[in-house]
């Protein structure tokens, strides 16, 4: 049957292995699924590998063992086109949202920036400009400040909407709201599950707070010396 999942099969990852020792193991056989529309939470204490899993997912690392699919097709055979699709569609948004813009650009400028990359004609950019305003519920004056003049949630928001213009299928929430006031993550995590319901986007949400985990997640397990143990 074919598959719209984004697949990890027994996927393990050591560091260092090589002719000095066997090297540090992060992880081991490692099974999860994440479907379109759902949320699979990954939590577990500080240190775990939750991070690394997250970047093995998205296929910024390779796994030691083991294989990632995307859409029932294996990373490791694709074509650089196949391959091209699969890192647009998955996406991954980080913990701290300062470092995913330029200090120095102005918010407008960074939005348009993608829509660049897109190649979206430039006539374009006002409707899809204001598509992400909408979105995020931000007024339009944000893209004419800096970053430092935004705040965490502003910026977080903005993060999302922008990562939203690449029409991501899944995306990796690395600690999406740790750095934020709980007021704000509030505000964020209903944004996620709105953007999700609207969307049928799937998500790896990583956290290591148990309370947003439940909140936000269809199915989830925790991490704890290199196994994942599945708990709802
Ligand atoms: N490139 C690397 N080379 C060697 N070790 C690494 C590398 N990247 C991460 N590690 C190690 O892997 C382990 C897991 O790190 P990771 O950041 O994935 O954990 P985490 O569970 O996400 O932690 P936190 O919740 O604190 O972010 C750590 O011991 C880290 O030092």
């Amino acid at each position: 049957m074919f598959s719209m999942s984004l697949r990890a099969a027994s996927i393990s990852k050591i560091y260092g292995a090589g002719l000095l020792g066997p090297g540090k193991c992060i992880f081991r056989e490692i099974s999860l699924e994440i479907s379109p529309g759902k949320t699979f939470g990954l939590m577990g204490p500080s240190g775990e590998g939750k991070s690394t899993l997250g970047r093995v997912v998205a296929g910024l690392e390779k796994p030691t063992k083991g294989t990632i699919y995307y859409k029932g097709s294996p990373l490791t055979g694709m074509k650089k086109t196949e391959y091209t699709a699969f890192r647009s569609k998955v996406q991954i948004m980080f913990q701290d949202p300062t470092d995913a813009f330029n200090p120095g650009k102005k918010m407008g400028h960074s939005v348009s920036e993608v829509l660049a990359l897109l190649r979206v004609p430039k006539v374009k950019y006002a409707p899809k400009i204001e598509e992400l305003l909408i979105i995020t519920g931000l007024p339009e004056e944000v893209l004419s400040r800096y970053p430092s003049q935004l705040s965490g949630g502003q910026l977080q928001r903005l993060a999302l909407g922008r990562l939203l213009l690449l029409d991501p299928e899944y995306i990796i929430l690395d600690e999406p709201t740790s750095a934020l006031d709980v007021s704000v993550q509030a505000q964020i995590l209903h944004m996620l599950k709105k953007v999700q319901a609207e969307r049928k986007i799937g998500y790896l949400l990583i956290s290591h707070d148990e309370a947003v985990i439940r909140f936000m997640s269809d199915s989830y397990g925790e991490l704890e010396k290199g196994h994942l143990k599945i708990i709802g």
